[in-house]
C-alpha cells in the first residue's frame, strides 16, 4: 500500500531524490564527526581548557564548543535510535524567496527531528520546534509566509525513498521541480502498525496553532474521531519540552490516557519525537504504587466515579479502625488512667479535624495524654505527662490505636455487606451498597484492583496521608544498610508487567486468597507529586472521582485536555464536568477545535456517523477526506459467528498490509480468543472499551448491539468501535434466535 518504491520512481523524481540523499548524507558525515569529536572532548578537552587557560575568551571558547559538541554527541545517540526505530531524521525542505526568484536567490531550509549544525556553525536541519521551522508547518498558497515549495522527504534510516510537494505560490518558477501526489495523502494511505507514529512531517497548519500554542493556562482540543487530537496533543508536549525546557524538565509532563493498551500504543510517539522524559500513565496508573486493569461493571463504576462517594470515604478514614482497643487503661504517675470509648472518639476525631491520619501519630498521642490527665487532675500536670510519655503501657496502646493505615486496607473492609451497608447508609442504597461489597470480593478473588478503585485509594490516600516508616529506633542503628532494600519494607515494582492491556476474553488468573492479599497490597503508595503540565487525553471519559486524582497532580499546572464528548463511556457529563471545572479554576483557557477526519475512509465514517446521529443528534461530525470506494461490509451472520469472523480476519489480511482488530463484547469474547496473535500477531482480538484511542488498517466488529449493551456509555461506545478502522471494516451480527 506504501505510495512510492524508489525502483518505481520517474527519472525526474530519481534526481529529486538524488539531491536530496546528497544533503542527507551530508548531515549523516556531520554527526559522524561531531560524534567522535565530541567524544574526544570528552575525554580530555574540558579538563584542558580548564588548566590551560590563557584567558577569559579561550574559555568561553572551549565551553561553548563542548557544549555544542556535547550536544551533537547526545544528538548522533539519539539519531542511532532514530535510525533503528523510526522513519528518517531529516523529513522537510523549505525553498524560501520570491515567486520569480532564482535558485541563487533562494535558502534552502531542511527541517529535522533534531537540529544539526556544520563545522562552520552553519544549521544543516532545523529542529521542527524551532521558530524557523514554523513555516514548513504554517504555509498555504493564500498565506505562503515567503516558502516557494513545501517538501516532504520519506527516508529509511538515512536512505531517501521519495519526496512529496506542495507548491505555494500559483506558478512554480522555471527551476523548481513539483513531484508527488502530496505528503499528507501519502502518509494517510499507508497502513498501520501496532502503534502510533509520529506525523511531524505532515502537521497540517491548523494542527500547527494548538501544538505551539502557548503553555500556559487550560488548552483544550475538541473533535470528533480521528480528527488527530491524540497526535496533537503528543506532539505539543514534544514542543512544550523544547520551548520552554527548563520549566518542564523540572516538574515534567503528566500524559493520561484512558488504558494500558492506549498507553501502549502511543508510547513511541515521543521518543521519536526526541523525548523520553515524559510520565505516560493510564487511569488505573496514575497512582504510584498502584496498577489496575480491571474494569468493574458499569453500575458499580458509576457508584465508584460520583462524587457521593467521598462521604462514605469520610466516614471510613474517620472510623476507629478494626482492632483496636476500645478503652485505655493503664497507671500513669501512680495513678489508675481510664478512659472509654466515648472517651477516645472524641480525642480521635478532634485530633482528625486537623491532621490526617498517618502524619497524627505524636498529635494524637499528646491528645490522648491531654485527656488522661484530666481524668486524673491530681499532682504535678507535668510529672504526669512525662510519665505517661515514658509509660510502655502507653506505647502498647497507641500501637493498637494508632496505627498506620493503608488506603487499601480500608477499601477491602468494604467487602463485608454488612460493613459495606453500614458506612454507606444514607449516600448508597441496599444494591448499591451489595454490588461495591461483591466488587470488592472480586478484588480479593482475583488479586487485581478495578481502574476506578484507583481514584478512591488516592482520596483516602489524600485524607489520610502516606503510611509513614516503622520507627527507626525500631530498626537499630546497626540495620542502616538493610534500609537501602526497599523490599524490607513491601516496595516492590508492581508496575512491571502492566503494559499489553487487558484480557479480551475476560479470563481470570486463579491466586490464592493470601496471594491475592498480598498482590493487592504490595508496594507503597505514595502521595501525588506535581507536575508542571498536565495532558488529558480521551478527557469525556474521565469520572469525577477520577478527575479530583488527576487534580492533585496539577496543582500548579498548565494544562492540555482532548476530547469528544460524543466519544464518552462516562454516563453523568454534568457531574463529571463540574469536576473537571475544580480541577482548572481561574486558569486562563484556549480551544481548538479539529474538524478533519484523517483515520477513516469516508465510507466508514459515515457507516458510523449514520449509528450515531439518530441518538446523540448534537455530536461533533467531522469531515472525512480519504475517499476508498470501499465500502464496510454490514450483515447478519445464519451460522456461527466465530467461523464468520475467522472468515472475516482472513479475507482482511489478504487486503490491508498492517494490523487487524477483531472488536468483541464480553459475551463472544470466549469463542474468538483463539483468533488473537492470527496473520503472525497482526490479528488482535479487543474489547470495545480498550479500543479508546487506537486505531487499525481494519476492523471486524462482532455483534454491535451487545457492544451498546454491555457498555456504560452504550451507543457512545459502539461509536467509538465503528470509528477505529482506518481503510476496512466488517461488521457482523447474530441472527436473533
Ligand atoms: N497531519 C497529519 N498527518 C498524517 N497523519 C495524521 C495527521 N493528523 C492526524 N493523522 C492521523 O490520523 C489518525 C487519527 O489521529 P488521532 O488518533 O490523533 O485522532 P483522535 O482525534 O485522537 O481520534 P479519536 O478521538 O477517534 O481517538 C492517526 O493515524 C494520525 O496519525
Amino acid at each position: 500500500m506504501t505510495a512510492h518504491h524508489p525502483a518505481e520512481a520517474s527519472p525526474e523524481v530519481a534526481a529529486e531524490v538524488a539531491v536530496e540523499q546528497a544533503h542527507v548524507d551530508r548531515v549523516y558525515a556531520e554527526l559522524e564527526k561531531a560524534s567522535l569529536r565530541a567524544a574526544d572532548v570528552e575525554a580530555d578537552g574540558l579538563a584542558r581548557g580548564r588548566t590551560d587557560r590563557t584567558g577569559d575568551v579561550r574559555d568561553e571558547e572551549m565551553t561553548g564548543l563542548f557544549e555544542r559538541d556535547a550536544l551533537v554527541f547526545a544528538a548522533a545517540r539519539r539519531r542511532a535510535m532514530i535510525d533503528t526505530q523510526y522513519e528518517g531524521l531529516v523529513f522537510g525542505r523549505l525553498d524560501l524567496g520570491e515567486e520569480d526568484s532564482t535558485a541563487a536567490e533562494r535558502e534552502v531550509r531542511h527541517i529535522g527531528r533534531l537540529g544539526v549544525r556544520d563545522d562552520d556553525y552553519e544549521p544543516l536541519v532545523v529542529d521542527w520546534r524551532a521558530p524557523a521551522a514554523a513555516a514548513f508547518y504554517r504555509a498555504t498558497p493564500v498565506d505562503p509566509m515567503g516558502v516557494v515549495r513545501r517538501r516532504v522527504l520519506r527516508c529509511t534510516g538515512s536512505r531517501v525513498v521519495g519526496v512529496e510537494d506542495d507548491l505555494m505560490v500559483p506558478v512554480a518558477p522555471d527551476d523548481i521541480v513539483v513531484v508527488g501526489d502530496g505528503a499528507l495523502m501519502a502518509a494517510l494511505t499507508r497502513s498501520r502498525g501496532r502503534q502510533m507514529r509520529d506525523i511531524v512531517a505532515t502537521i497540517q497548519r491548523h494542527q500547527d496553532e494548538a501544538i505551539r500554542a502557548p503553555s500556559r493556562g487550560v488548552t483544550e482540543i475538541t473533535g470528533g474521531p480521528g480528527t488527530g487530537k491524540t497526535v496533537v496533543a503528543l506532539h505539543r508536549a514534544a514542543y512544550l519540552l523544547y520551548a520552554e525546557r527548563r520549566r518542564f524538565e523540572h516538574g515534567g509532563i503528566l500524559v493520561i490516557g484512558p488504558s494500558a493498551a492506549y498507553t501502549a500504543y502511543i508510547e513511541r510517539v515521543l521518543p521519536s519525537l526526541g523525548e523520553e522524559s515524559v510520565a505516560l500513565r493510564a487511569l488505573g496508573d496514575v497512582v504510584d504504587g498502584m496498577t489496575a486493569l480491571r474494569p468493574d461493571t458499569p453500575e458499580v463504576a458509576e457508584v465508584k466515579g460520583a462524587v457521593r462517594i467521598r462521604r462514605l470515604l469520610s466516614r471510613l478514614a474517620a472510623r476507629t479502625p478494626d482492632g483496636a482497643p476500645e478503652a485505655f487503661r493503664a497507671f500513669v504517675a501512680g495513678h489508675a488512667v481510664r478512659l472509654d470509648a466515648d472517651v477516645l472518639r472524641r480525642v480521635r476525631a478532634e485530633v482528625l479535624r486537623g491532621h490526617q491520619h498517618n502524619l497524627a501519630t505524636d498529635a494524637a498521642r499528646s491528645a490522648l495524654a491531654e485527656a488522661a490527665w484530666r481524668s486524673v487532675r491530681q499532682g504535678e500536670r507535668d510529672t504526669f505527662l512525662d510519665a505517661f510519655d515514658a509509660s510502655r503501657d502507653v506505647d502498647e496502646f497507641m500501637a493498637a490505636w494508632w496505627r498506620q493505615l493503608d488506603p487499601r486496607e480500608l477499601l477491602l473492609t468494604l467487602a463485608d455487606t454488612d460493613h459495606a451497608y453500614a458506612v454507606s447508609r444514607g449516600v448508597l442504597d441496599h444494591e448499591e451498597a451489595a454490588a461495591v461489597a461483591y466488587s470488592f470480593r472480586e478484588a480479593l478473588e482475583t488479586g487485581e484492583w478495578s481502574v476506578a478503585d484507583v481514584a478512591l485509594a488516592d482520596d483516602l490516600l489524600a485524607r489520610l496521608g502516606p503510611v509513614q516508616d516503622p520507627e527507626r529506633e525500631d530498626s537499630g542503628f546497626y540495620d542502616i544498610e538493610e534500609l537501602d532494600d526497599l523490599s524490607a519494607y513491601g516496595v516492590s515494582d508492581v508496575r512491571a508487567g502492566v503494559r499489553g492491556g487487558g484480557r479480551a476474553d475476560g479470563s481470570r488468573a486463579v491466586v490464592t486468597p493470601a496471594d491475592a492479599r498480598e498482590r493487592l497490597m504490595a508496594g507503597r503508595l505514595e502521595r501525588a507529586s506535581g507536575y508542571a503540565h498536565v495532558l488529558v487525553d480521551e478527557a469525556q471519559d474521565l469520572s469525577p472521582m477520577q478527575w479530583r486524582m488527576v487534580a492533585r497532580r496539577g496543582r500548579s499546572a498548565s494544562w492540555t485536555v482532548v476530547g469528544d464528548a460524543a466519544q464518552a463511556s462516562w454516563p453523568d457529563l454534568a457531574e463529571a464536568t463540574r469536576a473537571r471545572e475544580e480541577a482548572f479554576s481561574g486558569l486562563e483557557r484556549r480551544a481548538f477545535h479539529m474538524d478533519t477526519n484523517y483515520r477513516n475512509a469516508r465510507e466508514i465514517f459515515d457507516h458510523a456517523r449514520d449509528v450515531i446521529l439518530p441518538l446523540v443528534p448534537d455530536a461533533d461530525i467531522p469531515e472525512a477526506v480519504r475517499e476508498t470506494g470501499i465500502h464496510p461490509v454490514d450483515r447478519v451472520v445464519d451460522g456461527s459467528l466465530a467461523e464468520a469472523a475467522a472468515d472475516a480476519v482472513e479475507q482482511l489480511l489478504g487486503e490491508v498490509d498492517g494490523s487487524i482488530a477483531v472488536v468483541t463484547p464480553r459475551r463472544w469474547a470466549d469463542r474468538l480468543g483463539a483468533l488473537d496473535g492470527a496473520g503472525d500477531g497482526r490479528v488482535q482480538v479487543i474489547d470495545p472499551l480498550s479500543t479508546k484511542g487506537l486505531e487499525w488498517d481494519a476492523t471486524v466488529v462482532v455483534d454491535p448491539d451487545a457492544v451498546t449493551e454491555e457498555s456504560p456509555g452504550g451507543v457512545r461506545v459502539l461509536y467509538v468501535v465503528l470509528t477505529r478502522a482506518a481503510h476496512r471494516m466488517h461488521v457482523l451480527r447474530p441472527a436473533t434466535a
